[in-house]
């Protein structure tokens, strides 16, 4: 068996990320690098990523980008919201919307899996729609108090990520919309999970 590592510096991730594929890869590896991040599109970012990682580990990697992209700001500060987030807080991030009526948001994971060091990586693309609210919710996991995603009908949610419980965020979020198709890769690749 060919063991596939997550390479991510984040343990929240982690945590969802072998939450939900444990069905699927419960042998994951993971390994706590934080890789140095180009500018640019979420999938080129993701796909440099994916490269540098498979590069350092010598061996399959899988890896994510997570971006925050507001509608009114044409998708900003999408890969930024890393930085945003640390230097404007919950309250700044609402203020840059404080012009605009259009409050909705939308997360996004690009996931990429990269088979070794020279080959070409793989990418996976799930988004949730929601908006950015005042924050709501237990601190523990970056934006999620001032995210409300939209239920599954497309309507406006009652609840931000931080004030579900996990199984109800991992069920409907940004990664696991990216991961079922993450799944769906492993399912007809077996050599990475028997
Ligand atoms: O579901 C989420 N709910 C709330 N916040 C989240 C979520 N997922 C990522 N985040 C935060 C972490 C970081 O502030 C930024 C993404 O940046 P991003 O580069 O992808 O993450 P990171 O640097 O923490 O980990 P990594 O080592 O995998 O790059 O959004
Ligand atoms: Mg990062």
């Amino acid at each position: 068996m060919v063991v596939v590592t997550f390479v991510t510096g984040n343990k929240n991730k982690l945590a969802e990320v072998q939450a939900i594929l444990a069905d699927v890869l419960p042998n994951l590896k993971s390994e706590e690098l934080d890789l140095p991040e180009y500018q640019g599109e979420p999938e080129e970012i993701s796909k440099e990523k994916a490269k540098l990682a498979a590069q350092r580990i010598n061996g399959p990697v899988l890896i994510e980008d997570t971006s925050l992209c507001f509608n009114a700001l044409h998708g900003l500060p999408g890969p930024y919201i890393k930085w945003f987030l640390d230097k404007l807080g919950y309250d700044g991030l609402n203020k840059l919307l404080i012009g605009f009526d259009d409050k909705t948001a939308y997360a996004q994971c690009v996931f990429a899996f990269c088979a070794g060091p020279t080959s070409e990586p793989i990418i996976f693309d799930g988004r949730c729609s929601g908006r950015i609210v005042e924050a709501r919710g237990p601190n523990k996991f970056g934006w999620d108090p001032i995210f409300q995603p939209d239920n599954e009908q497309g309507q406006q949610g009652r609840q931000t990520f931080a004030e579900m419980d996990k199984t109800e965020k991992n069920r409907i979020s940004h990664r696991s919309r990216s991961l079922q198709l993450v799944k769906n890769y492993f399912l007809q690749h077996p050599e990475y999970r028997t």
